[in-house]
Order: C-alpha cells, then sequence, then structure tokens
C-alpha cells in the first residue's frame, strides 16, 4: 500500500483563461491530518472537488490511493430519509441499520436513528454527515468547511469530536477552513494555497496542544494569508 493517499503533481485547472490551480504539487501521507487555509476565490473548494473526482477537467497528475468520502459545510442529507437511512444510503453489501447505528454511536446521536433530517439541530445535522462520511471507512475524508455554518460553541465540540474520530480510524484528512485556530488545533501540517500553489506549510507543535502554544505559529499564517495582524503589534 502507497505511503500517500494523495500525490498531486503539477495540477492545473482553469477557468477561461483563469489558472485557478496553476502547477499545484500536493502530498498527503496516509493517516495524516492536512488543514488547507486560503483567501476567499483561492481554489480551495475546486481542489476538494478534483481530488474526490467529482471535477476531471484538469490537467497535471492526480493520484488518490483508495476510497474517498466528502463532508460539505451544508449537510446535504435527504429530507425524505430517516436519520440511519440518510447514513447507510449507497451501502451495499452490509447490514445498513447495524452500521448506520455503529457510526450514529460514534457521533452521539444514537437517540435520533429514526428522527427526520428537518427535526435536527444545524450541529447535529452536521454530525449526521460526518456519521455518514465515515460509514464508508475512507482512506481519504475531505472536509470542506464542515464547521463553518455552526455557532461557536457547536464548532468547539465538533472539533474535539472530529479529532477523536480521526484518532480512531485514521483516515488522511484534507480540511479546508477559513478558521487558523481550528486549522492550527487539527491538523498535523497546515497549508497556504495562494495564487493556484501551495505557498506556505507549518507544522503544529506535537498533541496535546494548549492555545498559548500557537499564538506565535497564528501570526505567521495570518501573513502568509496577507493579513496584518495589529494585536501583535
Ligand atoms: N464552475 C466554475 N466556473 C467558473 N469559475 C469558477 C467555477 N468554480 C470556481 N470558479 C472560480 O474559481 C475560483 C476559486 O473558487 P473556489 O470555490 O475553489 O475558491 P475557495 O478558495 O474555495 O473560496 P471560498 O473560500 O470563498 O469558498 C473563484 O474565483 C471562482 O469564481
Amino acid at each position: 500500500m502507497a505511503q500517500h493517499v494523495v500525490r498531486v503533481r503539477e495540477l492545473v485547472r482553469q477557468f477561461g483563461t483563469r489558472k485557478v490551480l496553476d502547477n499545484l504539487d500536493l502530498d498527503v501521507r496516509r493517516g495524516e491530518f492536512v488543514a488547507l487555509l486560503g483567501r476567499s476565490g483561492s481554489g480551495k473548494s475546486t481542489l476538494l472537488r478534483v481530488l474526490a473526482g467529482l471535477d476531471r477537467e484538469v490537467s497535471g497528475d492526480v493520484r488518490v490511493d483508495g476510497t474517498v468520502s466528502v463532508a460539505f459545510q451544508q449537510p446535504r442529507l435527504l429530507p425524505w430519509r430517516r436519520v440511519w437511512r440518510n447514513v447507510s444510503l449507497g451501502l451495499h453489501g452490509v447490514d445498513g441499520r447495524a452500521v448506520a447505528d455503529r457510526a450514529l454511536a460514534e457521533v452521539r446521536l444514537s437517540e435520533h436513528a429514526e428522527a427526520w433530517p428537518i427535526t435536527l439541530s444545524g450541529g447535529e445535522a452536521q454530525r449526521v454527515s460526518l456519521a455518514r462520511a465515515l460509514v464508508r471507512e475512507p482512506d481519504l475524508l475531505l472536509l470542506d468547511e464542515p464547521f463553518g455554518a455552526l455557532d461557536a460553541l457547536t464548532r468547539l465540540a465538533m472539533h474535539r469530536l472530529v479529532e477523536d474520530l480521526w484518532q480512531a480510524h485514521r483516515p488522511g484528512v484534507l480540511l479546508v477552513t477559513h478558521d487558523i485556530d481550528e486549522a492550527l488545533q487539527l491538523a498535523d501540517r497546515v497549508l497556504v494555497l495562494d495564487e493556484g500553489r501551495i505557498r506556505a506549510e507549518h507544522l503544529p507543535p506535537p498533541r496535546p496542544r494548549r492555545h498559548a502554544d500557537l499564538a506565535e505559529l497564528r501570526d505567521r499564517v495570518l501573513a502568509d494569508l496577507g493579513v496584518e495582524n495589529h494585536e501583535a503589534a
């Protein structure tokens, strides 16, 4: 089995004459948690769509070795299916209910298995979306701002949950986020996408991490993103 779950070389994706991804190289090792930061419109979602196989209008070498699951900012649950059916949808050759129940227990939603999606809170719906991604036991989990629409407290709880799930299953993860603290807290490696390429890479300190350990690194990432940090002055 290859050491890398993602290996991308000289990836180009252009819309019209604009190269949104411009000779981009990226590696994600098996079981590694990588966060991707970048300004709005820098091409983060485009990159995720390419890795998910949803966009093939590219040139360059894109290798994804293994199964892939995606969770988006909006949970995208089917309203006419109960929660457990949303989780097990598309699974074949297994007892869907048993698999869904196991995944729902992991995201602490067992009591909502029979519920309809419309009755869930935003955080609960997002946990269903995570359960749905996990039941496929992906080698690569692509997360596109999965916590962006949640309130701050729910977001913190989700960070813990995602870290626990990652420790338990060890998929490779590529997390797109606007939240620098989230990236520094969760990832083994934090990448900055700018002008179509990975322009910077930062390695947060070993886990468990305290907020104070991350302050200096946060300033450096802000500088990579072209944001002046007046608090630091
Ligand atoms: N189908 C498309 N047709 C034309 N342009 C597109 C298409 N998809 C994306 N783009 C453009 O490519 C650029 C990158 O978009 P993308 O959604 O990848 O950015 P992003 O970094 O994810 O942004 P955000 O952080 O705001 O979500 C944007 O300028 C966008 O307008």
